[in-house]
């Protein structure tokens, strides 16, 4: 099976926890667009939910495929949150925001009673850090974000390559009006500490280690969809 057809046939597994009246978070990325389609389909056929999109660009597909949207202005408690991960471990804490979605797909995932989390098994690790962690910061000050991040990581033992996320010769900008630090750590042994060692630099808005917000994890692999986590 190649990797589309994973992507297909975990986000055709999640629709099993859709049920009709729920108010759902949509993530961003190539698994969750999957999800999206899938869930069109669903609706088309009479499936009653409304979406709270977590970037312009999955807004703008549900939008093309006739999906109820909200605001979470409108919304502010989600049933559910369905989102793809860069990676995965077994405690279920993540790595997010390979597509530069990760502030809005963490307040989205927060404001929810559930998150789910669909992808490849690829994306499954023992320890996180082999994708770099997204950190997502303001314009101002960057260089200064930059060095104290540096000097953060390095407190706690990690270094690496620590680069602006560009999109040819232009930095990449969030949906949020941000920039993206890509932090190549490597093996990160402690993500709640560099959690708690990001959050206290100012230019920090966000990044995305994902620690505590997801219930369950479907994972799409050769033999079928495995389930970590709570039902
Ligand atoms: O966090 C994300 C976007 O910010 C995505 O969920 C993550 O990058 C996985 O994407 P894909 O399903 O395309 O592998």
């Amino acid at each position: 099976m190649d990797a589309a057809a994973m992507k297909d046939e975990v986000a055709r597994a999640a629709l099993a926890h859709v049920e009709s009246g729920m108010r759902l978070g949509i993530g961003t990325g190539s698994t969750a667009e999957a999800f999206i389609r899938a869930l069109a389909g669903r609706v088309s056929e009479g499936l009653r939910i409304v979406g709270v999109p977590t970037s312009e660009r999955s807004a703008k597909l549900c939008g093309e495929l006739g999906i109820p949207l909200a605001t979470l202005e409108d919304l502010p408690e989600l049933d559910l949150t369905i989102d793809g991960a860069d990676e995965v471990d077994a405690r279920l804490r993540l790595i997010k925001g390979g597509g530069g979605a990760l502030l809005r797909e963490k307040i989205v995932a927060a404001a929810s009673a559930r998150m789910l989390v669909i992808a490849d098994a690829s994306k499954k690790v023992e320890h996180l850090g082999a994708f770099p962690l997204p950190i997502e910061v303001n314009g101002f000050g960057v260089l200064a974000t930059t060095l104290a991040i540096e000097k953060a990581s390095a407190m706690l033992g990690l270094s690496g390559s620590i680069r602006l996320r560009m999109v040819g010769d232009k930095p990449f900008i969030t949906d949020g009006g941000h920039l993206i630090i890509d932090a190549s750590f490597g093996l990160i042994p402690d993500p709640e500490a560099l959690s708690a060692a990001l959050h206290a630099i100012p230019g920090v808005v966000e990044h995305g280690l994902f620690l505590g917000l997801a219930s369950s994890v479907l994972l799409a692999g050769p033999e079928g969809v495995e389930r970590l986590g709570a039902a």
